[in-house]
């Protein structure tokens, strides 16, 4: 496999560690990206997004002030978003334009984030999924080539869970053929949306609509907000950027108010709801939560999303574990590498698990998505709840256990982890708002407790279940699970825990309303262990289905390759086994002697991982540009490159700061 040469010797620990690894890395490669094709596809994609080093940075983006930050974002934006447009999605294909190999490289281009994401993230898909043949026609052209540039409004100052409660109102006027958008509170603010502030000229917005006196409830709409050749707001628009967070900080997450703005019939995405010249409301034919289809779509690819973000935290964690040495074992001995330490293993060696995990799961959902979306276009919504409940609990599970494992990366580099040239702060806070954003993770969880609590009621009835809860038939009477210490034992607790769970939620609901309250109390006073069952049942999605996948994966794998890959599924199944002994001893008969022999498996297991660390994310095939990290880079120059970067803070641009003149000195002299 071609590796982009380092341009420096590469650090002596690390080549060494290079020459350990035992399996064929570029065969592992080859199974992330999903084939060997793929593979050169992905890089033929990087060598024209990088090799002309228009993603390069002259000052780290870090060090520029909020506008600088900005204006330089859209400058790369717009090199990137003309690259995209003229070669890469030449190569992708049109309709892969959410490619993760596009993904990827936009990664390079911005440390932080482009104000053009939403644009593509949400507003095409939006347009994909929510427009009549005709609408398609009219926009989705315009926004593929970029002549448009848009955000996704949903989301108000007052609500952004319980999107019922919008309160931006579409009022259709059959006269005119119009919508009138209006802001009737101070909540009712559009806020939030990425790219909607300062960059997009036009967004959908998501408004209840009335017509005919009547409520409708949230439908959505796409709205020009500004003039596009000047750019400046239209009347009856105000926008503008909502102010510093704790990321996001390169792109503009934008208010918008309405004054009575009017907007042709047409621009209601009419997919699926309509509203006739005369005013006639014509509601879907299919099901009443398909306007939420791109928040199901996001949720979807958010899961492929983690994996890449664990992916880049633990290879700059490994290699910066590899090169870095710290503390006597034994007198007079060199210091180790910290990759030695057990507890340094543990931290990381389960991130490189958890983006394999992640990255097979999320092409099953896909497939799954993919499935639902084939029986909805044959009006078949059967199999849309599943999905829902489905991708809900992956997006929360996934976005959360990425989050807390990208801070153990960060942890694992001590000090120098903290630097923002690091790059784990930005993988980190990006991650952070993934657990909000798209659902906040526990009324997400609630969403799929809801699923499950109807499911296990179907089960109790006797009535066959879809896939992913059929073991609820298989473990509604079970009582505490024989233990067996096997991989398929350890899947099998894990559905037993979430069946367990699940059964005992209905049982404190069902105790509470026969002792007097109402459902939505009963409901209400069960949520904490609602919010548990639902997170123990993706518990018992993920592990089946890494474990499954990555067997049927590596079917044709090398027999090194395939020992590495199932040395980290194993892995994986025992870290969370240890993670839940507390669960484990409620509802199987595991002992104490079975869990000291887990945990000593665990250990062991560390140790046979260790010689491969290095070349298990080498694997993942992150080049530098993408990665920025003072830490991370292939060659492992670690502390040439945190000098280098300390060089380019512009307080070391003077040997003396002003402010020494202007307010030390008075303050030692005794004359401020
Ligand atoms: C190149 C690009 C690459 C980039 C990739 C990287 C990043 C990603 C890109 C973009 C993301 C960036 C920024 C984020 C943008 C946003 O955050 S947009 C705003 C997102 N907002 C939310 O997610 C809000 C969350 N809230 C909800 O989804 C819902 O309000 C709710 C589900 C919590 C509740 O909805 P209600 O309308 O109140 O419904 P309900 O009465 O509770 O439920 C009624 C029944 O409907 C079912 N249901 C709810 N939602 C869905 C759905 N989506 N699909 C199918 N069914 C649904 C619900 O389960 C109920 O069913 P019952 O059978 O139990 O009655
Ligand atoms: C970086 C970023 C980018 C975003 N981009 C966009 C965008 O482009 N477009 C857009 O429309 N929106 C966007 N959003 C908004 C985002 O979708 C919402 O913030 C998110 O859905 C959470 O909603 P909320 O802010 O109303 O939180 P709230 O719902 O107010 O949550 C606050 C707390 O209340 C809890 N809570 C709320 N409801 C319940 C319940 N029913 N049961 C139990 N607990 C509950 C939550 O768990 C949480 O702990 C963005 C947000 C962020 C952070």
């Amino acid at each position: 496999m071609k590796i982009n040469k380092p341009k420096h010797d590469v650090n002596p620990d690390l080549a060494k560690e290079r020459l350990k690894c035992n399996f064929n890395i570029e065969e592992v490669t080859n199974i992330i990206d999903g084939g060997k094709d793929k593979t050169v596809q992905r890089k033929k994609i990087e060598d024209i997004a990088l090799n002309n080093g228009a993603s390069l940075d002259e000052v780290p983006e870090e060090c520029l002030s909020i506008k600088e930050r900005y204006e330089n974002a859209v400058r790369k934006s717009c090199v990137y978003g003309n690259l995209v447009r003229n070669e890469m999605l030449e190569i992708t294909g049109i309709e892969n334009f959410e490619s993760p190999v596009l993904r990827r490289t936009a990664d390079a281009f911005f440390k932080d984030i482009s104000p053009f994401m939403l644009h593509l993230g949400m507003f095409v898909p939006t347009l994909i999924g929510q427009c009549t043949p005709e609408q398609t026609a009219e926009w989705l052209p315009k926004a593929l080539d970029m002549q448009i540039i848009g955000a996704y409004a949903q989301t108000e100052l007052g609500h952004g869970t319980f999107i019922r409660g919008l309160e931006t109102t579409a009022t259709y006027n059959p006269e005119k053929e119009e919508f009138v958008l209006h802001s009737p509170t101070i909540t009712s603010y559009k806020w939030w949306a990425g790219g909607l502030g300062k960059t997009a000229n036009h967004c959908v917005v998501m408004a209840q609509l009335y017509t005919q006196g009547k409520c409708h409830g949230t439908h959505l709409f796409i709205v020009k907000i500004r003039d596009l050749d000047t750019h400046m707001p239209l009347p009856g628009i105000t926008v503008g950027e909502i102010g510093p967070r704790m990321g996001f900080s390169s792109a503009d997450n934008g208010f918008l108010r309405f004054d009575h703005f009017r907007i042709p019939r047409e621009n209601m995405l009419m997919k699926h709801a309509k509203v006739e010249k005369d005013g006639v409301y014509v509601k879907s034919a299919k099901h009443g939560k398909l306007t939420y289809g791109t928040m199901v779509f996001i949720r979807v690819t958010l899961v492929s999303e983690m994996s890449f973000n664990i992916s880049k935290a633990a290879t700059i964690a490994i290699r910066y574990s590899a090169v870095r040495r710290q503390t006597e074992l034994r007198p007079n001995e060199p210091e180790p590498q910290i990759l030695d330490y057990p507890t340094q293993q543990h931290k990381l060696f389960i991130c490189i698990a958890t983006a394999h995990a992640f990255q097979l799961t999320s092409c099953w959902l896909w497939n799954t998505f993919q499935a639902v979306l084939a029986d909805m276009k044959k009006g078949n919504v059967d199999t849309l709840p599943e999905l829902h409940a489905l991708s809900s609990c992956l997006k929360a599970v996934s976005t959360s256990d990425a989050l807390s494992h990208i801070e153990q990366c960060r942890f694992a580099c001590g000090g120098h982890g903290y630097m923002l040239s690091s790059n784990l702060p930005f993988i980190y806070s990006f991650v952070a708002a993934t657990r909000t954003y798209e659902g906040d993770y526990t009324v997400l969880l609630l969403q799929t407790a809801r699923f499950l609590v109807k499911a296990s009621e179907q089960a109790e009835a006797g009535k066959k279940l879809t896939q992913t809860v059929s073991y609820l038939n298989r473990t509604a009477n079970a009582d505490r699970l024989n233990w067996d210490n096997t991989h398929e034992g350890i899947i099998k607790s894990f559905q037993v825990i979430a069946a367990g769970k699940i059964g005992q939620c209905v049982k404190s609901i069902r105790d509470r309303t026969a002792s007097g309250m109402d459902y939505e109390d009963a409901w209400l006073m069960t949520t904490v262990q609602l919010v548990g069952a639902a997170e123990a049942h993706c518990r018992a999605v993920l592990l089946n289905t890494y474990w499954s996948e990555m067997r049927k994966i590596t079917e044709a794998s090398s027999a090194d390759v395939k020992k590495v890959m199932h040395q980290l599924a194993v892995l994986y199944l025992m870290y969370w086994a240890l993670e839940k002994t507390g669960d484990l001893l409620k509802y199987s008969s595991v002992s104490k002697k079975d869990l000291d022999e887990l945990q000593r498996r665990y250990e062991e297991l560390l140790a046979e991982l260790r010689p491969n660390a290095v070349g298990l994310v080498d694997a993942f095939d992150l080049r530098d540009e993408i990665l920025h990290s003072s830490l991370g880079s292939y060659d492992g120059r670690v502390y040439e490159r945190l000098i280098e970067e300390a060089h380019k803070s512009p307080l070391n641009d003077e040997p003396v700061n002003q402010s020494f003149h202007k307010y030390t000195k008075p303050l030692m002299l005794g004359k401020l």
